[in-house]
C-alpha cells in the first residue's frame, strides 16, 4: 500500500465519524442550547478512527474495551505530562536493578500501561486469527505484520509502535481541535471566513491545499494557543555551534520553546489571531521557520500528517453543521472572563508562553442544511 493510499484510507476512515460527531455535539449541547467542552466527543473519534485505521476493527462494537483504551491512554498522556524524578529514575534505571523492587513499589501509571499493552496484545491476536490472507495490507498492523514477517521490524516493535499511537496521538488531536473551535468561537468574522470558502466547493475539499485557509486557521491556532508548548527534552546538539551569541556544545541536552517560537511569526502582533499571517500573496499556505507544533528533526512528531489531515477533516465537518459561539446563550459569566485565557493563572503574565484557554466550552448552532 502507498502513501497515498494510506492518506485516502486516513480520510475515508475519518469521514465515516461525521453522523456520530454531528450527533453527539447535538445531544452533549442540548441542540445547541448550551455550552460544553467538546474534547471528550473529539477523543472518542480521535480512538476510534485510529484503531479502524490501524487495526481494521470498530472499537464501538466493544463499548467495554473502547471505555478501556481510553482510560488507560488518558492515564498515560497525564503520566507523560506529570512525569517527575522518581518515574525517571525508574525508567532509566538498568533493568537488572528494577527486576529487585517490589512491584507493589512501581509508579501506578505502570498499572495502566500494563492493561493497555495488554489490550493491545489481545486485538492483534484476534485481529492475526481473522486475516489469513498473506500480504494483505489493508491496514496498518497488517503491513506490520508483514515487516515481522519479513524481519524488517520484530513483534515488540509493532506493540510498542501501536501504544505510542494510543497515547501521543488521540489527546493531542481532541485538545487542539477544540482549542481551534475556541479560537473560531472568539473570532467570528475569521470564522466565517473559512465557511465561506469551503461551501464554495460544498465542503468537498479532500487536501489541505484545496482550503489553504483553513489549514492556515488551524496552524495560526498551534500558533496562538500551542497544544504542546515545548519539544520533549531528548534532543542532543550533533555539532559545536553558536547561536544569537549562545554557546551549544556537541552532545548538549536542549528543549525547544515551541510556544514561545511561535511568538516570532509573521509581522502581525502576535497576541492577536490572525490567520492570514499563514497565507502567501496568492492565498497559498505559507510556512515559517519558527512555527513548529510538531516540533522539527530527527524526532520530530511522526504523527504530523496524520493530524494535520484530521484537524482539517473533523473542522471541515464542523464547520459545515455548526456555528461555533462563544456567550451567546448566555453560559459564561462575561466576555471578559472568556478573554481571560492565559495559563490559568498558573504563570505570571510577562511568561505566559503556553495560553491555556481558562473556559473550554463552546455553544454548537446547528446550521441550516
Ligand atoms: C495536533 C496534534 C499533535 C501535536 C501538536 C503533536 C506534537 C508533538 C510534538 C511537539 C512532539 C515532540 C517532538 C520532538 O520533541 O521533537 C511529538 C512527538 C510524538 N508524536 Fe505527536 N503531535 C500530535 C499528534 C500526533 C499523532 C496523531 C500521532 C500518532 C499518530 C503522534 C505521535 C507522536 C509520537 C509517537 C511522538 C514521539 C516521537 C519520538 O519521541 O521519537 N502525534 N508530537
Amino acid at each position: 500500500m502507498n502513501k497515498k493510499s494510506l492518506e485516502s484510507k486516513w480520510v475515508e476512515t475519518i469521514d465515516d465519524q461525521e453522523e456520530f460527531m454531528v450527533r453527539e455535539l447535538l445531544r452533549r449541547g442540548n441542540d445547541g442550547k448550551q455550552a460544553f467542552d467538546s474534547a471528550p466527543v473529539f477523543l472518542e473519534i480521535a480512538l476510534v478512527v485510529m484503531f479502524k485505521f490501524a487495526m481494521g476493527i470498530d472499537l464501538r462494537e466493544n463499548p467495554k474495551r473502547l471505555e478501556k483504551l481510553l482510560r488507560c491512554g488518558k492515564a498515560g498522556i497525564e503520566a507523560f505530562d506529570g512525569i517527575d524524578q522518581h518515574s525517571l529514575i525508574f525508567e532509566w534505571m538498568p533493568k537488572f536493578l528494577r527486576k529487585l523492587i517490589p512491584i507493589s513499589l512501581w509508579p501506578d501509571y505502570i498499572k495502566e500501561q500494563s492493561e493497555l499493552l495488554d489490550e493491545i496484545i489481545e486485538i492483534m491476536a484476534e485481529v492475526k486469527a481473522e486475516s489469513d490472507q498473506v500480504g494483505d495490507e489493508s491496514s496498518l498492523i497488517s503491513i506490520f505484520e508483514n515487516d515481522v514477517e519479513n524481519g524488517k521490524m520484530n513483534y515488540w516493535d509493532a506493540i510498542w509502535t501501536m501504544h505510542q499511537l494510543v497515547i501521543a496521538g488521540n489527546d493531542t488531536v481532541s485538545v487542539s481541535l477544540r482549542t481551534f473551535l475556541i479560537n473560531l468561537a472568539k473570532h467570528p468574522v475569521e470564522q466565517e471566513k473559512i465557511r465561506d470558502e469551503l461551501k464554495e466547493k460544498n465542503f468537498g475539499q479532500k487536501e489541505l491545499k484545496d482550503c489553504p485557509r483553513l489549514f492556515a486557521a488551524i496552524y495560526e491556532s498551534f500558533r496562538y494557543s500551542p497544544t504542546v508548548s515545548e519539544s520533549t527534552p531528548f534532543h542532543t546538539i550533533t555539532e559545536d555551534a553558536i547561536v544569537d551569541g549562545i554557546q551549544f556544545k556537541k552532545g548538549d541536552l536542549i528543549r525547544s520553546a515551541i510556544g514561545a517560537m511561535g511568538f516570532h511569526v509573521g509581522k502581525e502582533d502576535p497576541f492577536k489571531f490572525v490567520p492570514d499571517r499563514f497565507l502567501d500573496e496568492n492565498g497559498d499556505f505559507r510556512k515559517y521557520d519558527a512555527s513548529v507544533p510538531y516540533h522539527l528533526g530527527r524526532r520530530d512528531c511522526p504523527g504530523q500528517i496524520l493530524s494535520n489531515i484530521e484537524l482539517f477533516h473533523m473542522s471541515k465537518i464542523i464547520l459545515k453543521h455548526f456555528e461555533l459561539k462563544t456567550n451567546e446563550m448566555g453560559t459564561f459569566q462575561n466576555l471578559e472572563e472568556f478573554e481571560n485565557v492565559y495559563s490559568g493563572g498558573k504563570f505570571s503574565d510577562d511568561d505566559h508562553y503556553l495560553p491555556l484557554f481558562k473556559e473550554n466550552r463552546v455553544v454548537f448552532v446547528p446550521l441550516e442544511q
